[in-house]
C-alpha cells in the first residue's frame, strides 16, 4: 500500500477514535434534568395530541412488543439515558430488563426512580398512557410501575463503542461522530443478539446536534432512512418493520434540529 493510503487509513481510524473521545468529553457536561425538560414534557410529550412524538414512540413500542413474537428472558436497553419510557411495554413480556448508560448521572437518575425516591420527571402519565394502550385502566399504573421495578434487575455502565445490546433509543446516532462509526456501533450491538434475535432501534433523522443541557451542544451524525437501512443491512440485520415520524413544526423547539425519527 502507498504511504498515502496508509496515512489515509491511519488518519481515518484516528479520526474515528478521536471523534469518539471528543464525544465522551462532551457528554461529561450532559444534564439529565435539563434533557428531560427539553424532550419529555409538552409539546413533545403531550398525551392529548395525536401528533405528539412521545405518544407516537410509546405506541410503536407497544405494537412491537405485542404484535410480533418479541418476548423472552432478557431485554437490554442501550444508552437509556435518564428515561424509562423505552421499556414500559417490554417489561410486560420480558422477565428481566437491564438499563444501561455511559454516564453515572443518568444511571443515578434511573436508580432513584426504581428505588421509589422520585426523579427529575414524573413518569406517571407515561405509565398511565401505556396502560391505556394495553387496554387496562390508567388507574392500574401503580401495578405497572411495580412490574417495572420488579423486572429491572440492574442499571449498568455501557460504552457501545466497546459493547453489545438489544434495544436502543436515540443513542447510536447521538454518540457517533460519523456514519462509519454509527455503522460500527450497530455492529457491536449485533454481536449480542442470538440468531433470530430482535433489535428495536429508535433514532433521530437528519439531526446534526442536540442540547444535553444549557449550552451543552452535542453533535449528532445526520442520518436519512436510506443510510439507516444501509447500515442495518451492512451489519447483517433483516428489516422487519420501519416506522417513520415527521415532527410538526411546533415540536421543533430549539433543543435540537431533528426533523423526524424512525423505529
Ligand atoms: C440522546 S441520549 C438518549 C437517551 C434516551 N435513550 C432517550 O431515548 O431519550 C443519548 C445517550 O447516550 C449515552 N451515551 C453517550 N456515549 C455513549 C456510549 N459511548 N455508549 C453508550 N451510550 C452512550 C448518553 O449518556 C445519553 O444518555
Ligand atoms: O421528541 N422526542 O421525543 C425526542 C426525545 C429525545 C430526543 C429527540 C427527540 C431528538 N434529539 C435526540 C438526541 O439525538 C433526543
Amino acid at each position: 500500500e502507498s504511504a498515502d493510503s496508509r496515512l489515509l487509513k491511519t488518519t481515518g481510524k484516528n479520526m474515528g477514535e478521536s471523534g469518539v473521545a471528543a464525544m465522551a468529553t462532551t457528554y461529561q457536561k450532559f444534564d439529565p434534568a435539563a434533557y428531560l425538560q427539553y424532550n419529555y414534557v409538552p409539546p413533545r410529550a403531550d398525551f392529548e395530541r395525536k401528533d405528539s412524538i412521545v405518544p407516537w414512540k410509546l405506541a410503536c413500542l407497544h405494537r412491537a412488543f405485542t404484535e410480533g413474537d418479541i418476548s423472552g428472558g432478557l431485554l437490554i436497553d442501550v444508552g437509556s439515558g435518564p428515561t424509562l419510557y423505552q421499556v414500559l411495554s417490554g417489561c410486560e413480556v420480558f422477565s428481566k430488563v437491564l438499563l444501561t448508560d455511559f454516564l453515572e448521572v443518568n444511571r443515578q437518575e434511573l436508580k432513584r426512580w426504581l428505588q421509589g425516591e422520585g426523579s427529575s420527571l414524573d413518569w406517571t402519565p407515561y405509565i398511565q398512557y401505556v396502560c391505556k394502550l394495553e387496554g387496562r385502566s390508567p388507574s392500574e399504573w401503580t401495578e405497572k410501575a411495580a412490574r417495572l421495578r420488579e423486572v429491572v434487575s440492574d442499571v449498568l455502565p455501557i460504552d457501545v463503542h466497546r459493547a453489545d445490546c438489544l434495544v436502543s433509543c436515540f443513542c447510536l446516532e447521538s454518540v457517533s461522530p460519523d456514519l462509519d462509526t454509527f455503522t460500527k456501533a450497530l455492529g457491536h450491538i449485533s454481536k449480542l443478539l442470538r440468531p433470530g434475535g430482535h433489535l428495536l432501534l429508535i433514532g433521530a433523522l437528519q439531526e446534526s446536534y442536540y442540547f444535553g443541557g444549557p449550552g451543552v451542544k452535542i453533535p449528532v451524525v445526520p442520518l436519512n432512512e436510506a443510510q439507516v437501512c444501509g447500515s442495518l443491512q451492512e451489519q447483517g440485520f433483516t428489516l422487519i418493520r420501519l416506522e417513520v415520524y415527521t415532527l410538526p413544526s411546533d415540536m421543533k423547539i430549539g433543543v435540537d434540529d431533528v426533523t423526524g425519527c424512525f423505529l
